[in-house]
């Protein structure tokens, strides 16, 4: 059953929206799953009239999908939806005016997407009260990182708190609309094989990385006030250790699944003071290769400060407090300008108690996220012939194989079309966003006392030299 509703974009002529958001809904369009009522209105600043706006957005959208996939006819049928209205959305003013211009139907669903930096929230939230459009039927969706510390996502939480009940309130972090990301939970919870051994007494450790070829591009004033750790790490970093590490939930839905992430988050042990820098390393991009093309260095991009102490990698090493976990690291990393694009999660199993063969070597379950959405568990055979030769060879599930549908969905597709029908179960529940900041906070404040400049690293490599100390240090490699 589709759902009718206004998508309203604050922030419409932006990066996110442009190149995730419009391509989304497009796509949504296309495949006939959006109710042919769902209107669609991007908001910003910029004086454009409609057919300019339509002109920018289908510009970037035949861009971002794939050639096969942009029709002619399916744009203009999407183009019907959509419409631009220009106003600042920080003068209250502004929304009266938007409230004529939506027409005074209160019974309608009206979700407030906001494709804005955080410092919009609040005062987008009180204006939209104030215009009576943040009414019972009225949906927020809020982009990460929610605040800049615990302080001020607390701030946020409780200004969007007043206006919009915490049901109505979808923050999104994009990685668990990822297929592979659910996949993780399936894999977990739908199969009896893996519970047993997962835990402490069989698993070494976790790696979790995600690595971008990508520079800042040309989000160099946002990032660089944010840096790798509130970009990536406390948010999708951590989605992705909530769900290697939770307890089943009871029940497959927002509330049950939500508690178990909490639990995770709230058991992460501390990191402060001067472990801040035995655990954690930070990098920063400088002029290399990436794909054989010659990059520049982080501080000669555009809108960066060229004496910039932000940093575009970040390695942690955590640990997870409680009965399944004590004791076992989990490894975190994510940077920009690396070697290649991959996301993947790799549990490294305890060796077998006695080695009988020289070639032992432990086993492994290799979670790729992108660009190849696969699962492969990596055992040790004998190989063929005489004696016995021990070789690594891999179990692997190729899901696009699996599941040979014409299209993969993009993550923004689902979690949009979850938001239309009032489903939360892959959003972020207020205490979990403020459980994340509580355990970044103290490494971000450590890194203002002793650890102020990130350590450098030429653009194509998987970053500084010190995050591979990070884990031999333990006795432990990255993967591969
Ligand atoms: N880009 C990405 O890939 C991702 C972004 N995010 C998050 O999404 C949010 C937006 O990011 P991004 O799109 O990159 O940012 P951009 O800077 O590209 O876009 C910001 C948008 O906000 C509009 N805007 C700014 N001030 C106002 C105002 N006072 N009133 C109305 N509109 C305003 C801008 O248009 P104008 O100046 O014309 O008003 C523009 O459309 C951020 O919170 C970011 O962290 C999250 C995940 C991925
Ligand atoms: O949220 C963000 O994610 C993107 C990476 O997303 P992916 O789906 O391509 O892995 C990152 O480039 C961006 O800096 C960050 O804000």
């Amino acid at each position: 059953m589709a759902f009718s509703c206004d998508m309203l974009v604050f922030g419409g002529t932006g990066d996110l929206a442009l190149h995730k958001l419009i391509p989304a809904l497009y796509h949504l369009h296309r495949d006939g799953r959006l109710h042919a009522d769902v209107r669609i209105l991007a908001l910003a600043r910029r004086h454009l009239a409609r057919e300019q706006y339509l002109a920018l957005a289908e510009r970037h959208c035949r861009a971002q999908v794939a050639r096969a996939d942009f029709q002619k006819e399916a744009w203009q049928g999407f183009a019907q939806r959509l419409d631009y209205f220009a106003m600042d959305a920080s003068q209250r003013g502004e929304f009266t005016r938007l409230a004529r211009h939506l027409g005074g139907d209160r019974e309608r669903v009206r979700v407030h997407y906001l494709a804005t930096a955080p410092d919009l929230f609040e005062p987008i939230a009180n204006n939209l009260h104030t215009a009576g459009l943040a009414g019972e039927q009225a949906r927020i969706v809020l982009e990460k990182p929610i605040g800049h510390s615990l302080e001020s996502a607390l701030a946020i939480n409780a200004a969007i708190g007043l206006v919009f009940a915490e049901p109505r309130i979808y923050r999104i972090d994009h990685y668990l609309g990822k297929e592979t990301v659910q996949n993780l939970m399936a894999l977990r919870f739908a199969n009896a094989l893996f519970e047993p051994v997962w835990r402490a007494g069989h698993i070494e450790h976790v790696q979790i990385t995600v690595a971008e070829t990508l520079g800042v591009e040309n989000r160099g004033s946002y990032y660089d006030n944010a840096g790798a750790m509130r970009d990536m790490l406390q948010n999708h970093l951590l989605q992705l250790l909530c769900l290697v590490a939770m307890e089943a939930p009871v029940r497959f839905d927002a509330e049950a699944v939500r508690n178990e992430k909490v639990k995770v988050l709230e058991a992460l042990k501390p990191i402060a003071g001067l472990d801040v820098q035995d655990k954690t390393v930070r990098g920063q991009y400088g002029a290399g290769k990436v794909g054989g093309q010659d990059v520049q260095a982080y501080y000669f991009e555009k809108n960066v400060d060229n004496d910039s102490d932000t940093e575009t990698f970040v390695a942690v090493q955590a640990e997870i407090d409680n009965w399944r976990w004590a004791g076992v690291p989990f490894y975190l990393r994510t940077g920009k300008r690396m070697a290649r694009k991959r996301s993947e999660i790799v549990i490294t199993f305890k060796p077998v108690p006695h080695l009988l063969f020289e070639e032992e070597q432990c086993n492994r379950l290799v979670i790729s996220l992108q660009p190849e959405e696969s699962i492969s568990l990596h055992l040790m055979a004998k190989a063929p012939g005489k004696g016995m030769q021990l070789e690594p060879v891999e179990l692997d599930l190729n899901l696009a194989k699996a599941f040979r549908q014409a299209r993969r969905w993009d993550a923004y597709e689902r979690l949009l079309l979850d938001v239309i029908e009032g489903d939360s179960t892959l959003f972020m529940r207020r205490d979990e966003v403020e459980a994340a900041w509580r355990w970044v906070d103290p490494i971000l404040k450590g890194w203002q006392g002793h650890y102020r400049k990130p350590r450098p690293y030429p653009s194509g490599v998987d970053g500084p030299e010190l995050a591979r100390q990070l884990l031999d240090r333990r006795g432990h490699d990255w993967w591969p």
